[in-house]
């Protein structure tokens, strides 16, 4: 049976951060606010041009231009970097989603991430100079956040040091692959599986057009991996970056700020839905491994960087197997078609 998605039409907070620094406590007010309540909000006026936006997602198509044979020569690896395809399970579908991604850091992870300049000339250098940038926007946003919960200024952004080599922050770039709308698409089919982010903070670059992200606000603990909620779907707008919240601060704020499910949902309806290539890039500020985690009313054990995302990885392992489990257990008890048995 098909699961109706129910949608609201509930417009996320759109922040500007211009003149950052005379309006530091009006857009610290405006972000807390925010993060308190849906966990999603648009940065505008952040200081990446359209332009600059524009020739990284060029430098995104022209890495996932190339074949397969090349890309898999980068393949993705435990160090949270390099190239999958149709390759990540979520807890909530069971089904891997259908896109490609590739993963890129500042620091040693990346020894043999990179392709060589032969293949891909320029793209690293490029790559890193537009993860400096996302960095700058960042750091404007963790000095707010963390006045706002009343963490010296700097607090995150020595925790997201991107000269230190054990920081786990990520550029992701993802490719969803286009589909027929006159061919079925089996309802198993998921272009992102809905899932919240582990991290501090994510920064998402769309391109206006390429629709399919949706949201489900209201969220108030990330342990759940529970569906069939209100969704709201945020169209993509030119230069706009779309952030969240991810569990790595919902745990650090002690549950004050929300960490919230997000999908891109597979097109179904050719009326309405987008049924193209979609591309968008996905920032990821995950701390230096060593950095000690802790809210300030200490909710949460004091954790390491590195063990809160090892938990994490745990956390969604663990979900998968049980959501395997119930799936065959059900199939067990319905009687239908006969499938070959796998090993
Ligand atoms: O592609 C998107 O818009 C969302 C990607 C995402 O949520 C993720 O990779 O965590
Ligand atoms: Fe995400």
């Amino acid at each position: 049976m098909v699961n109706e998605t129910k949608y609201s039409n509930r417009a996320i907070p759109k922040i500007s951060l211009r003149d950052f620094d005379t309006r530091i406590d009006a857009i610290a007010t405006e972000l807390v606010a925010a993060a308190e309540t849906d966990g999603f909000f648009a940065i505008v006026d952040h200081g990446i041009s359209w332009r600059e936006i524009s020739a990284q997602f060029a430098q995104a198509e022209r890495f996932f231009a190339l074949p397969d044979a090349v890309k898999s020569t980068v393949p993705f690896t435990h160090q949270n970097v390099g190239w999958e395809k149709a390759a990540q399970v979520r807890p909530s579908t069971g089904q891997p989603d259908q896109k490609e991604s590739y993963q890129m850091q500042y620091g040693p992870a990346m020894r043999d991430a990179w392709l060589s300049e032969e293949i891909l000339p320029g793209f690293r250098e490029a790559s890193l100079a537009f993860m400096r940038k996302v960095q700058a926007v960042s750091e404007e946003l963790m000095i707010c956040l963390a006045r706002g919960l009343g963490f010296d200024d700097d607090y995150f952004v020595r925790a997201h040091d991107i000269a230190d080599p054990n920081l786990q922050t990520v550029l992701r770039l993802l490719h969803y692959f286009p589909l027929d709308p006159d061919a079925p698409i089996p309802e198993t089919h998921h272009r992102a599986g809905a899932h919240t982010d582990w991290g501090l903070l994510t920064l998402l670059f769309q391109r206006p057009g390429e629709s399919g992200l949706e949201i489900c606000p209201g969220r108030d603990v990330f342990t759940e991996f529970g569906l069939r909620d209100t969704w709201t779907k945020v169209e993509p707008v030119e230069g706009e970056i779309i952030c969240n919240i991810g569990d790595l601060l919902m745990s650090w704020s002690d549950d004050r700020f929300k960490s919230n499910f997000h999908r891109v949902r597979t097109p179904r309806d050719p009326a309405v839905d987008y049924f193209g290539p979609r591309y968008s890039m996905a920032y990821f500020n995950q701390p230096v491994k060593s950095y000690l985690v802790q809210g300030p009313l200490k909710k949460y054990p004091i954790v390491s960087g590195a063990e809160f995302i090892q938990a994490a990885v745990q956390r969604n392992y663990a979900a998968l197997e049980a959501r395997k489990a119930t799936d065959r257990k059900q199939e067990n008890a319905e009687p239908g078609p006969l499938t070959a048995a796998s090993s």
